[in-house]
This record gives structure tokens, sequence and C-alpha cells, in this order.
């Protein structure tokens, strides 16, 4: 890069508009929508799409609802010219949808390109010049008004051809290609020649489109360019006044929302932005974004995986995984306090009310997403997004400390792998760490039991260092006789047990969190089975073993009635 770009790029001037209207309008309706994907998306490609997988994403896009697809460049490639054709002949083209056919102004261009649609219902034809002044002086070495009299020219050729077959239901846009890097009274000239020399005027609208064919300026310029333009184009009520922008700053969309906010009543763009260089403007997103607003779109998008999976066949391009709304990862939280707020959302969510959970700037049901992915664990991950995995797969409810505590287990597990825990590892450390734990050489295992009728005395059957044990004891609960057989001097601070799954086999998870007071401060043990009692008890076991992983005697040996 160099010390000063301003010797090298130029800044944009922007428009003279003091009391422009846009800012303070909302966008209440969806614009006509135009795809094409199979256009400025296809001479994109590496390898440009062949018939079959055109036709694939022209029967997607008309599923997805487009009502006007722009088919392809018949005039420049015979793949396009056959496609169309195919189309046509094979009728695969719905009554309400409207193709469009793009050509350069050139006249034996225009005629194999009005060619290509005969026999079709209804036909746009899409024809462009640039009119920015570099374009105009090196590449068509044109002035303004020889530009304006071949913008004339050409489409008197169209009128003239596409009169002679009234079959079809014509309409002509005209782009001013570059037009955002176009002095703005010049678009207006070339536009207006082309909307007079159409014959526009009542029943014979006028498509007038208007791109960033390179996105040049910030949003709000292009939005100044289109709001100069809604004021002056004439006869307004029969121009449709149409945007196409590109990528190049990153900023498509948001030109997109906000020239439809100036006066744009048509957009044209590509699925999930794919086109040239750094794409069209991704009309999914679009979309969407007005989903979100509570404007229907009119464009169907309730699965969207399936059409991106669909769009990446038929362009070989691989979606990122952060692209919005569809991006693998965009329903994923990872840090611990998105995970946490995700997780209170869905809780205190109403199922009919207006969505409001924290993170999730839509419902991911609504556009066919599951929440299975919606929360990971890596080492950015608190006690919310741990503890919500293992409730939702498996069932477990943790209380707060043991929350606490089983996050920084897991947070070390992250750390040491350096990668994401999955659902079944999270179970797995979950296991390892409250149902089967051990302490090196002096593991207590549980065998069995045999509860008094009054479920106050027990029998214990465990082993200790390989020896058998029957151990019996009393207490005005099963937990308390099981510590009391135990002989051991630990307080149970806290005892709860839930079951995991609905039903008759129903897995009973008991949770004891066990003291040794002096010695070792608390531990959390769990136990699970079909049995209440069976799980207190393992329960119990399980965190008396983990007491003694950090020292704390386990005595049975003294209470050993029957070794
Ligand atoms: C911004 C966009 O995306 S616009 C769409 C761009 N897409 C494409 O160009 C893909 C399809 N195009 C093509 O395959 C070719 O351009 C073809 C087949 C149509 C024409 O090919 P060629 O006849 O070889 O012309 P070529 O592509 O070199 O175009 C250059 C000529 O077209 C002229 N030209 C360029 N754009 C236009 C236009 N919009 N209207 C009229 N003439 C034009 C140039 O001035 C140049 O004329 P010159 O030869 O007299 O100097
Ligand atoms: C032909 C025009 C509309 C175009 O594709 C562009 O300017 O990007």
């Amino acid at each position: 890069m160099i010390q000063e770009p301003s010797r090298k790029y130029r800044p944009i001037s922007p428009v003279r508009l003091e009391d422009r209207q846009w800012p303070s309008k909302v966008i209440s309706s969806p614009p006509t929508w135009l795809s094409t994907d199979l256009r400025d998306g296809n001479q994109a490609l590496f390898e440009p799409m062949n018939v079959e997988r055109k036709v694939r994403m022209f029967q997607e896009l008309v599923r997805i609802g487009f009502k006007e697809i722009e088919v392809g460049f018949p005039s420049a490639s015979q793949i396009d010219y056959d496609f169309v054709r195919r189309l046509i002949d094979e009728d695969l083209v719905p009554d309400d949808v409207t193709l469009m056919v793009i050509t350069q102004s050139r006249t034996d261009l225009i005629e194999k390109t009005v060619d290509a649609v005969k026999g079709a219902h209804s036909a746009i034809v899409h024809i462009y010049n640039a009119t920015a002044p570099v374009w105009r002086e090196v590449v068509f070495g044109m002035t303004v008004p020889e530009m304006v009299a071949f913008i004339d020219r050409h489409v008197r050729y169209v009128k003239e051809l596409t009169d002679a077959r009234p079959e079809t239901r014509w309409t002509l846009q005209y782009s001013p290609e570059c037009f955002s890097m176009t002095e703005l009274d010049v678009s207006l000239q070339a536009c207006q020649a082309a909307i007079e020399a159409w014959g526009t005027g009542p029943g014979r609208d006028i498509i007038i489109n208007l791109p960033t064919t390179v996105e040049n300026a910030t949003p709000n310029v292009f939005a100044d360019q289109i709001e100069w333009m809604h004021r002056h184009l004439t006869p307004r009520e029969h121009v449709i006044l149409c945007v196409h922008p590109h990528n190049d700053r990153g900023t498509g969309v948001a030109a997109a929302e906000l020239a439809m906010m100036a006066g744009a009543q048509r957009v044209e763009g590509c699925l999930f932005g794919n086109g040239e260089r750094s794409g069209n403007v991704d009309i999914v997103t679009l979309a969407l974004n007005l989903y979100t607003q509570g404007v229907h779109p009119k464009l169907d998008f309730s699965d969207i995986n399936g059409i991106a999976r669909i769009a990446e066949e038929c362009t070989g391009l691989p979606i990122h995984p952060r692209h919005p709304y569809v991006g693998d990862l965009v329903f994923t939280a990872f840090s611990g306090s998105h995970q946490d707020a995700i997780k209170k959302g869905f809780a205190a969510r109403d199922p009919n009310g207006v969505w409001e959970v924290p993170y999730l700037p839509i419902d991911p049901a609504d556009i066919g997403r599951t929440y299975d992915s919606l929360i990971r664990v890596n080492s950015q991950s608190g006690k919310g997004g741990i503890t919500y995995l293992l409730e939702r797969e498996r069932g477990i409810q943790m209380p707060r400390r043991m929350q606490v505590e089983f996050s920084s287990v897991v947070q070390q597990h992250a750390d040491a792998s350096e990668s994401e825990i999955s659902g079944q590892q999270l179970w797995t450390i979950f296991s390892d760490t409250y149902l089967q734990t051990q302490s090196e050489g002096a593991t207590l295992v549980y065998y069995g039991h045999r509860l008094d009728d009054d479920g106050q005395s027990i029998e214990l059957d465990v082993s200790f260092r390989g020896q058998h044990h029957r151990l019996s004891g009393n207490g005005n609960g099963p937990i308390a006789a099981v510590v009391d057989a135990l002989g051991l001097p630990i307080r149970i601070d806290h005892y709860e047990e839930r079951a995991t799954s609905a039903g008759a086999q129903a897995q009973a998870l008991a949770i004891v969190e066990a003291a040794w007071p002096g010695i070792a401060g608390s531990a959390f043990g769990a136990g699970i089975s079909t049995n209440i009692v069976t799980a207190s008890v393992l329960a119990v076991v399980n965190a008396i073993n983990r007491l003694a992983a950090r020292g704390c005697p386990v005595m049975v040996e003294a209470q050993d009635a029957t070794a």
C-alpha cells in the first residue's frame, strides 16, 4: 500500500440534495425482485453453468417465487441461446414468470436476442451501454450527444423487432452501465432517450435499471443518486425504477436498502451474493432483512439449506460459514455470555409472541434451520451453553454450583484439545466427572443394596481396594442410611433427583453434593438408574470418590460387616 492513497484514488463527489427524503423513509413492502443468477451470476463463474445446471437453477428460482428472471446473454453464448429456447419450447416457464434476456446495444446482437425469446408469453429485453466518462471516452469514443443518439437508435431497433411480434408481451429494460460513476445529468439524458424511443406511456412501461456496476461510494451517496433520478425521470408513473447493486465495498445490501428508501421499486441481484468480483447484491439477505422487520418478502426461504446446496451445486462456489442467515455458523454461539442469554431467551419465549431471543435476529425455524447447532462449546464457552447442551441432548439439569464447577472442567478439556467439544464429548466428560468417578487406588464401587420397607435401614454392597464389603446403616431416608452405612463424617449439602426422560422406563438422575467438613470442601456426584434409590446411592458413592480424590480417607474398612 502507498503512504498517500490520495495521490492515486479520488473520493466520490457527494450529491447536492439538501432536501433528501430517503433517510426518514421505512421499507414497508417488498420490491419486485429480478434474479440475475443465470446471467450476471453465471458470467462470473470459473465454469459457467451448462444447460442442465441452468434448468435446475431456473426451476429453483421459480420455486422460491421469483417472477422475473434474467436467463442469459443469448447472443453471446450458444448455451444461453439453447437454454432459453429449451425453457420456451418445453413450456418450462410458468404463466406468471417473465424471462429477461440481455444484450449490448448492437443491432446484430439485438436481433439474435429478440429471436431467442420468440414464442414466450412475456419477455423483457435488456439493453445497456456504459455512460460514465472513462467508458464514453476510452471504450466508445463518443460525446454525450452521440451517446444519446446511439441509445435512441438501438432502443428504436428493439421496438421495431418486438412490435413485429405481438404474440409476446414485451417490456424494455434500459441500463446506463456504470450509473453510479456517471454525472447525474448525463444518466438522466441517457435514460430519457430510452424512455422516449420506447414510446413509454400508458400501457407501455419501461424498466430503468441503475447499477453500481462497480460499487464506488458509501450507500448514502447511491441513495442520493437514486432519489435524484426518482425525482427527475418522466413520465415517472410509467417508469419502473430498478437498482442493480454490486458489492465491491461490501455494502451492496445497504446500498439496495437505502435505494429502496429513495424510490427504487425493483431490485436485481443473485442468491447468496454470487456475481462479478465481490458479487451482486445478495437477494436472500435483502429478503430476510425485510422479513425480520415484519415485511414478507414474497420469496420463500423456508428451506434455506436446501436452496444453498442447489446454489452451491450449480455455481460450484461454496457459501461462507458466516454468510448472513445461511452460513453454517450463523446460528451458533460459542461465547459464554451469548450462550447464557440465548438459553434464557429460549426459556422465556412465548411461542406465539414477538421474537425476542437475544443475539438471534430471526427464528432459525422460520428458514428451516434447527436449534441443533445453535450452541456449541469451545474454550470461550461458559456454563450457559454447556448446561444447555447437556440438558437438550441428555436431559441433564444441574444445580447452579455444579454448573459452575462443571464448566471449569469442560474449559480445561477445551483448552487442552484446542478444539470444539462435541455434545458426545461433553457427555463423556460429564460421565467421567460425576458418574464413573475414580480415585487412584481407592475407588469405592457400588454393587447393590437392600432397603427396608420403611426406607430407613439399608444393607449396602460395595468393594474397596479389591475387597467386597457389606455395610449396614440407618437414617431418616435412604441417603442418610447410606452415609451412615459408610460410616463417613460427611454432610449432604444438596440432593436432587429428576427424570431425564419420560415413560415407564424413564431414567432417574440423582445429584448429591457431599461435604467433608474441615478437609476438602464439597464435591458433586451423580447417579443414573431406572431405580430412584439406586440412582441416589450411586450419587453418594460418586461424590465420596471425588472427595477421596482430593485426599479424604474412605474408611469403609471400619464398618466392614462381612468381608
Ligand atoms: C456489467 C456487465 O456485466 S455487462 C455484461 C457483460 N457480459 C459480457 O460481456 C458477456 C457476454 N459478452 C460477450 O461474450 C461478447 O462481448 C460478445 C459475444 C457479446 C461480443 O463479442 P465481440 O463482438 O468480440 O466484442 P467484444 O466483447 O470484444 O466487445 C467490444 C466491442 O463491443 C463494444 N461494446 C461494449 N459494450 C457495449 C455495449 N453495451 N453496447 C454496444 N457496444 C458495446 C465495444 O465498444 C467494442 O466495440 P469495438 O470492437 O468497435 O471497439
Ligand atoms: C448490465 C448492467 C446492468 C450490469 O450488469 C452492471 O452494470 O453490473
